[in-house]
């Protein structure tokens, strides 16, 4: 199954990178299939409006519906399919969370719908979830200029966990917040030299004894996440002894 992703941005040079990398090879493989548009492509004056003034007032401008509607009306169409999830990234938006990327990963279509100036037009997302899957999400607390880089973040989050995307899909299970860490932040990681500026690798790592180095890597799973996430623990984790 090829995932297939389209990009609407009046900056679409931003997904050129999405050629590179892992993600490069992907598309390669027909793992995923990129499509960036150009918003101002769906305006019809000489300035290539894409904005206007807000309603009710208000500083700076507002992403104008037209543009939107046209560009839905040829990317996607005009019939209503709920397999077809739209991206909106806004800092109104839910928290993107790690099973919101392993749920996307199963997705057929992607759209993302990358606002820019003050934001986009509220009919444009009434009307995108009359008809498709729609989903407004938010990297974190804090306000960028667009929805580019929020784009490509969510786009690297869903595409590698696409089955056959990850050469070795194990190493997944072990990431923080995966269901194999029950949630927790990821463990500390060591590699050779195990003294380096002396500094050194704990020793119980070295010790080829597999059911200490899964307790030391668990408590310090527990001990990272109680110190960083507070809010990721509840009372099943408590705090190591
Ligand atoms: O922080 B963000 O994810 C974000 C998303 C979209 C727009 C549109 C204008 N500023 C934005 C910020």
């Amino acid at each position: 199954m090829t995932m297939r992703l389209d990009y609407l941005s009046i900056f679409p040079a931003y997904f050129d990178v999405l050629d590179i990398s892992l993600l490069g090879k992907a598309a390669v493989n027909g793992l995923v299939e990129v499509h960036a548009h150009d918003l101002r492509d769906w305006t019809h004056d000489r300035h290539r409006t894409v904005d206007d003034t807000p309603c009710g007032g208000g500083a700076g401008m507002v992403m104008k519906p037209d543009p939107w509607g046209e560009a839905f009306d040829e990317i996607i169409g005009t019939e209503p399919d709920s397999s077809v999830h739209v991206i909106f990234p806004s800092p109104s938006g839910a928290p993107f969370t790690q099973s919101a990327a392993q749920e996307l990963s199963s997705a057929v279509r992607i759209v993302f719908c990358c606002g820019r100036y003050e934001g986009i037009d509220h009919r444009v997302i009434d009307y995108a979830r009359s008809m498709w899957t729609v989903h407004e999400v938010s990297l974190g607390d804090y306000v960028l200029n667009g929805g580019e880089v929020a784009a490509l973040a969510i786009t690297e989050a869903v595409v590698r966990l696409v089955p056959g995307f990850m050469g070795n899909p194990e190493s997944l299970a072990e990431e923080s917040f995966s269901a194999g860490q029950d949630g927790l932040l990821e463990y500390p990681l060591f590699t050779r030299p195990v003294s380096w500026r002396g500094l050194d690798v704990p020793e119980v790592l070295m010790s080829g004894h597999h059911g200490r180095i899964a307790k030391w890597r668990r408590d310090e799973s527990v001990r990272l996440t109680c110190e960083r996430r507070p809010d990721l623990t509840d009372s099943d984790f408590g705090v190591p002894h």
